[in-house]
């Protein structure tokens, strides 16, 4: 068997389908991804984004070999995503992980290094060290079932981190949990980024996606819609102006007859976003009608609004508006 080539990206995917047969005869098709890129450098944190159902777990999986791709290729490090070399260097956290619930948390990491190679002392010391790394030390007796979610996540992550992988797979790992243990789990992906590891997640949680990724893919209905960094994704939308208008309230400003990205009445004032090209005939038509332009800046666009206009050129906005967590 050949060796991984460090030198090769953690992750290289080219054009990824994935359909899943379903129905009780297995005739009809889901088409969970079509035509996926994804290029993960060394030292990246990367994240995918997008709504239930996009193919963020599904990608996942075919890099994990726990799903076969459809078409197009997957590789860890060069080498296809079969190869069981290369898979002693990833640590893998599923979505909602369901270790052995009757093991305690230091059993449960133990077992995971036991199987990652590790023994005696070594095995011993960084069972330690990844249990304290976590904040799991103090609860490393208990067993599992009497665990809260937060400290699943946890453990489930140290189990992932004690073989000291060069590339940590995350699903949704921030799903479920309270405001404090998104900041841990967001902590400890840093703390990792430190050490040189390079980390793929996925999730629908925008502020997660925002706060650690370096850079990001937005995939709705199995295709990739955005990719870059948050700084490029959120600057290529800036292509509109905000406006604050006074003398005139919402539905006259809509009555103008130019197109509108957005209209939010305030205290007496109407704050509005229109597309950049727009901007001047806006002007123009307020002056006209009597009203008062009082500020007019580029809108600057966050990744949430990003994440809507994307979801609204797919058709999709509507149908997922009450699965995005921000
Ligand atoms: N084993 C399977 N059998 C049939 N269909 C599946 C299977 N796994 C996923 N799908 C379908 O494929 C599509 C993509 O699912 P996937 O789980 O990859 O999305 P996701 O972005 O991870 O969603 P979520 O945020 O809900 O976990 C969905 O329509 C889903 O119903």
């Amino acid at each position: 068997m050949t060796t991984p080539n460090p030198e090769a990206p953690p992750i290289q995917a080219q054009g990824l389908h994935k359909t899943y047969k379903v129905g009780f005869w297995f005739n009809r098709t889901v088409r969970a991804l079509q035509s996926m890129d994804l290029r993960v450098d060394a030292g990246q944190i990367y994240g995918l984004l997008g709504p239930n159902g996009a193919g963020k777990s599904t990608t996942i999986k075919i890099l994990m070999n726990l799903v076969r791709p459809s078409g197009g290729t997957a590789r860890l490090f060069g080498k296809p995503v079969e190869d069981a070399e290369t898979r002693r260097l990833v640590g893998f956290v599923p979505e909602n992980p369901a270790p052995y619930e009757y093991l305690t948390g230091r059993e449960f990491v133990t077992l995971a290094g036991q199987l990652a190679g590790l023994s005696g002392h070594e095995l011993d010391g960084r069972v330690t060290e990844v249990l304290g790394a976590v904040e799991m030390a103090g609860a490393e007796k208990l067993q599992i079932r009497r665990y809260s979610k937060g400290m699943v996540q946890r453990v489930a992550l140290a189990q992932a981190l004690v073989s000291r992988p060069k590339l940590l797979i995350l699903d949704e790992p921030t799903s479920g949990l309270d405001p404090l243990g998104r900041r841990q789990i967001r902590d400890l992906i840093l703390a990792e980024r430190q050490k040189g590891t390079t980390v793929l997640f996925c999730s629908h949680i925008i502020p997660d996606v925002e706060s650690l990724c370096d850079r990001l893919a937005v995939l709705v209905g199995g295709r990739r819609v955005r990719e870059g960094s948050v700084q490029e994704l959120v600057s290529a939308q800036a292509s509109a102006m905000e406006v604050v208008v006074e003398g005139m309230n919402s539905e006259q400003v809509r009555g103008l007859g130019i197109p509108l990205e957005s209209v939010q009445a305030l205290d007496g004032r109407v704050m509005l976003q229109v597309a950049d090209v727009d901007s001047q005939r806006l002007l123009g038509s307020v002056l006209g009608a009597g009203g008062r332009v009082n500020r007019m800046q580029p809108a600057r666009f966050s990744l949430e609004q990003l994440f809507m206009n994307a979801l609204k050129e797919s058709g999709r906005a509507s149908s997922v508006g009450g699965e995005i967590n921000t």
